[in-house]
């Protein structure tokens, strides 16, 4: 956990529209010193749109983006950008594609060659990116951007195509460029990459939603509430927005005004078997196929995304 430092990323009141379509209202967001920040959000939310916005290669229709005290389009010196898919070139071999970016970028290192060898695609450099798999196609586009010796990294889903022991590699790799002193932002929408983050920022259609570190905002988090399949409906009728299936049972967010709040809430307490006895008796569920969960990351990116109702929270 890094301390609480400056401010290199500032968006202030972001909007940004293709044609008369918006796809960013208002959003507002820092990014501070040395931390790494999950941007989360559905799918076709504005994630990529405002990243390209942070690293100054789009332009917002309105509001500013300042990096490290200027616009964002003055310096592009300051951020490697990992597309979500267009980094490489399809026809070239995996080392042309390296070759490009080396000679494009002066803060090109040789960084990349460690980085091949420790994702397990050195042996595929001659080979054409078109003949790559989707995963080691994202292991080369990941090894190129973080050669680049930069302050910030900004990565759009750069655990997409990869698999689970890959994603480790990919979170050591971000541990280790925050240790070098460096900054990230990554966008994702796997609740696992909330695992490597200092602080979460959910990314809705009217803005940012909610920030906070990933314990603050598991803790702010409604009871949740776990039951089969076949009681999808009755769970319905005691929950804030709509039940969502996990490992196969579906929970819930506890709509308290709708099941009864047994809660000793100015001790801060929860009395797990009351609430469970109140959620039973509104739903008409049996209390041993209803049960109170432990919330998981999965659970927070439905609550802020889908499930949950407009929030406005920042947790420090
Ligand atoms: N150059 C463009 N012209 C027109 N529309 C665009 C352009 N770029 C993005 N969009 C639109 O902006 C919206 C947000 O796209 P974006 O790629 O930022 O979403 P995202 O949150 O990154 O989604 P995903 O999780 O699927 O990657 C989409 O509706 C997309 O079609």
């Amino acid at each position: 956990m890094v301390a609480v430092s400056d401010t290199v990323v500032t968006a202030r009141e972001v909007r940004k529209s293709f044609d008369d379509e918006a796809v960013l209202e208002s959003v507002d967001l820092t990014v501070e010193d040395n931390e790494i920040l999950l941007l989360m959000g559905p799918n076709g939310v504005g994630k990529s749109v405002l990243l390209s916005c942070l690293a100054g290669s789009g332009r917002p229709t309105a509001g500013s983006i300042d990096v490290f005290g200027e616009p964002a389009t003055a310096r592009a010196d300051t951020t490697s950008f990992l597309l979500q898919d267009a980094l490489c070139h399809g026809k070239l071999t995996g080392r042309e594609n390296v070759d490009f970016y080396r000679r494009l970028h002066p803060a090109f290192t040789d960084d990349w060659q460690r980085l091949v060898d420790r994702f397990g695609i050195d042996g595929d450099l001659e080979k054409r990116l078109e003949d790559y798999s989707g995963g080691m196609t994202r292991k080369l586009e990941l090894s190129i951007a973080a050669s680049i010796d930069v302050p910030i990294y900004l990565y759009d889903e750069p655990t997409a195509a990869l698999d689970l022991t890959t994603i480790q590699t990919v979170h050591e790799l971000f541990r280790e460029q925050q240790a070098a002193g460096k900054t990230l932002v990554v966008a994702s929408h796997r609740p696992m990459d909330a695992d490597v983050a200092d602080r979460i920022a959910f990314l809705a259609t009217d803005g940012i939603v909610a920030t906070g570190r990933p314990d603050d905002l598991l803790a702010s988090l409604p009871p949740i509430l776990e039951t089969g399949t076949a009681n999808t409906n009755a769970l319905a009728t005691a929950i804030e927005g709509e039940p969502y299936a996990v490992a196969g049972n579906v929970r819930g967010f506890l709509d308290e005004d709708r099941a009864g709040d047994s809660r000793d809430t100015d001790a801060g307490g929860r009395d797990a078997a009351a609430l469970v006895a109140d959620a039973a008796a509104a739903t008409g569920i049996e209390t041993d196929d209803l049960a109170l969960v432990e919330p998981t990351y999965t659970d927070l990116f439905n609550y802020y995304t889908e499930s949950g109702p407009d929030q406005d929270e920042e947790f420090r």
